[in-house]
């Protein structure tokens, strides 16, 4: 994967499409074939703007046979994994088994795992090291509810959530995760944060990692946010410096939106007269 070099990003974007509990496996295979073939019609040049699909669970067989069958330059993840490698977890599923299927990423933390199923950072550290001990890239959620936003602690406790979900993981791990940015009170609800507001929480993810870690590790992770993002939106998200690719939830569903928002580029309005 080769970097950008559009003068604005030094991170590859990654535009990633968490379809949640939609599409089944037949379904899957559909959307991401139209995916692919709207994006191949546009020249989309995948090493400069990565793509990324998040199918439920059933779905990973039949997409890891679309995308070696058909040579598809789309990368793929899925939405959960066990902290555990085997055994007696009914309802688990090993990041081994992720792995064997070719997956490239997989979410951790996601609001939605932590508000139903209550998972706590602790819990999101073993995941995390569950993910990097079977080669999967780990997109690490974090992101706070309305009241903390509304009380003015929405950086301390998403910081506060990092660093939680971070116990363990060395710089080099660190340097290659992904960390994507989501306040819970903008999924689903139309209810977008600014581009500021994503820049705000960028720079500061950015600036603990050097603290954690060091500068030169903060500089590759890659920061994603996340919350009705859509092609309308998604550009001047992208315009922000800290923020290095969309998390895209509902959006991703529709082949047309989302394949506009992997082409925020042709989007970009320039602030610099001609
Ligand atoms: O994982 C995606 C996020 O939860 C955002 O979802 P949304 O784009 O439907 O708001």
């Amino acid at each position: 994967m080769t970097t950008s070099t559009n003068g604005k990003f030094d991170r590859t974007p990654l535009i990633a499409g968490n379809w949640k509990m939609n599409m089944d496996h037949v379904q899957g295979i559909t959307l991401l074939q139209k995916l692919a073939w709207t994006l191949a019609d546009a020249n989309h040049d995948f090493d400069r703007v990565e793509v990324a699909v998040f199918p439920p669970f059933t779905d990973l067989r039949g997409v890891q046979t679309l995308v070696a069958g058909d040579d598809l330059p789309v990368v793929y993840g899925a939405q959960d994994l066990s902290p555990h490698d085997s055994g007696a977890y009914t309802g688990d599923i090993s990041g081994q088994f992720l792995s064997r299927l070719g997956c490239r990423y997989v979410l951790v933390g996601h609001s939605e795992r932590r508000a139903i199923h209550g998972e706590s950072d602790a819990l999101l550290a073993t995941k995390v090291a569950a993910a990097l001990r079977h080669c999967l890239v780990p997109v690490l959620c974090v992101g706070e509810a309305l009241e903390i936003r509304q009380a003015g602690s929405h950086v301390e406790h998403t910081l506060e959530q990092l660093r939680g979900s971070l116990a363990g993981v060395t710089a080099e791990q660190a340097a290659s995760l992904v960390i994507a940015y989501e306040p819970v009170w903008a999924i689903g609800t139309g209810e977008v944060a600014g581009p500021a507001d994503a820049q705000e929480m960028c720079a500061a993810i950015r600036n603990e990692l050097s603290e954690l870690y060091d500068t030169a590790t903060a500089a590759r992770t890659r920061l994603l946010y996340g919350g009705s993002v859509k092609a309308s939106n998604a550009a001047q998200i992208l315009r922000e410096r800290d923020v290095d690719g969309v998390l895209v939830g509902g959006a991703s569903l529709d082949v047309a939106e989302f394949a506009n928002i992997v082409r925020f580029e042709h989007h970009l309005v320039t602030d610099t007269p001609a």
